[in-house]
């Protein structure tokens, strides 16, 4: 890490900062005790983030409708949308969170510092969106499975525009059964016709989930399909928060009305050009990892080191030759950024 030199005059200046900082955080937690001493709060029940801003937040109660506009306890940092909460409602409307539950799993994105950053939790699937048009390589698939399977979070793969392929299926469909068989779920997309949603209805009901994919893949038309009002979506936000509509970034959670939950924002949208290692990548083959640490060399990097379990597997016909290119391509990329 480099030294800065400050001033003393800079030095006094930060330090007069972070006391009053201090100060501050430590009044607000105080006057909090004291009034959810005082009983001035209800008694503490569960709800979900739907959405955040800063220090405050949109909970929806758990079985309820309405959102309700909360802050966040002095001592509490670091929520997103999808979060599950102990909330407390205050007597003017509006309530206190006072405990995060515990996360199935958490979305991360770099912030413009190159940090990780949460930016939802508790994601029952990724839908990795792609079309019949824009033609897609399947090493993009892989990358986006990838990152997926890097978080822990199942990914579905969603083929739209299906309207656009020709009757034989094409290439289009051999590539869908290769990833079936690896395990992945594929659901056939179009917003052509009636109907044309009806495997992704089924697929996204009762589980939160989220979208993410290429440019001009049909993502937007597909979610507005699925959240078919405007009116809905702003809805879904207490009446505080569509006043400040420049925070248009932030992640939203919002109910389907033919079930489930999507949680969305541009970020998770661009989700899967993340950086990712070389370990992590090998791991995001599915197919691979059983043979992962079975190569003769424990440092083996299955480029053309002998024994490499994983050349010999796709030697055997055991692993797809395109995949492993596609493994190659993506570990290539990492070096050059
Ligand atoms: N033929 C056909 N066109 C579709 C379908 N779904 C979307 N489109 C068209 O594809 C284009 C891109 O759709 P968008 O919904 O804007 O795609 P997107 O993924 O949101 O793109 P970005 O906003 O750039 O990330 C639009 O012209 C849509 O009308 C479909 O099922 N069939
Ligand atoms: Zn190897």
């Amino acid at each position: 890490m480099s030294k800065r030199k400050l001033s003393r005059q800079q030095r006094w200046r930060i330090e007069k900062i972070q006391a009053e900082r201090a100060r501050r955080a430590e009044k607000r937690g105080a006057k909090e005790s004291e009034q959810l001493a005082a009983g001035e709060y209800g008694p503490e029940q569960p709800g979900r983030v739907i959405a955040h801003f800063g220090r405050t937040l949109d909970v929806l109660p758990e079985g309820g409708e309405a959102p309700v506009r909360c802050h966040l306890r002095a001592n509490l940092e670091g929520l997103v949308t999808g979060d599950r909460v102990i909330w407390r409602a205050g007597q003017d409307g509006s309530g206190v969170v006072v405990a995060r539950g515990e996360r199935d799993n958490v979305l991360e994105r770099p912030d413009p510092r190159g940090q990780l950053k949460p930016v939802a939790a508790n994601i029952d699937q990724i839908l990795i969106v792609f079309a019949v048009e824009p033609e897609p390589h399947a090493n993009l698939i892989d990358r986006y499975l990838v990152a997926a399977e890097a978080t822990g979070i199942p990914p579905v793969l969603v083929l739209n525009k299906i309207d656009l392929l020709p009757d034989s299926g094409g290439a289009l469909r051999e590539l869908l059964d290769r990833y079936e068989s690896l395990g992945y779920p594929v659901v056939t997309t179009t917003t052509a016709r009636d109907g044309g949603l009806d495997a992704l209805h089924r697929r996204l009901a009762g589980r939160t989930s989220v979208f993410v994919g290429q440019s001009g893949v049909g993502k937007s038309s597909l979610i507005d399909r699925l959240l078919p009002d405007e009116e809905l979506r702003i809805g879904a936000l207490s009446e505080d928060s569509r006043k400040g509509r420049h925070t248009t970034t932030t992640a939203r959670l919002y109910h389907m009305p033919s079930g489930g939950e999507l949680i969305d924002s541009p970020g998770i949208r661009e989700f899967g050009l993340t950086h990712l290692d070389e370990d992590q990548v090998a791991r995001g083959f599915i197919e691979f990892r059983e043979l992962l640490g079975r190569c003769r060399f424990r440092d083996c990097r299955h480029r053309q080191e002998p024994g490499c379990a994983l050349i010999h597997a796709v030697e055997a016909g055991e692993v797809h030759a395109d995949r492993f290119a596609s493994y190659r391509r993506i570990v290539d990329s990492l070096e050059d950024s």
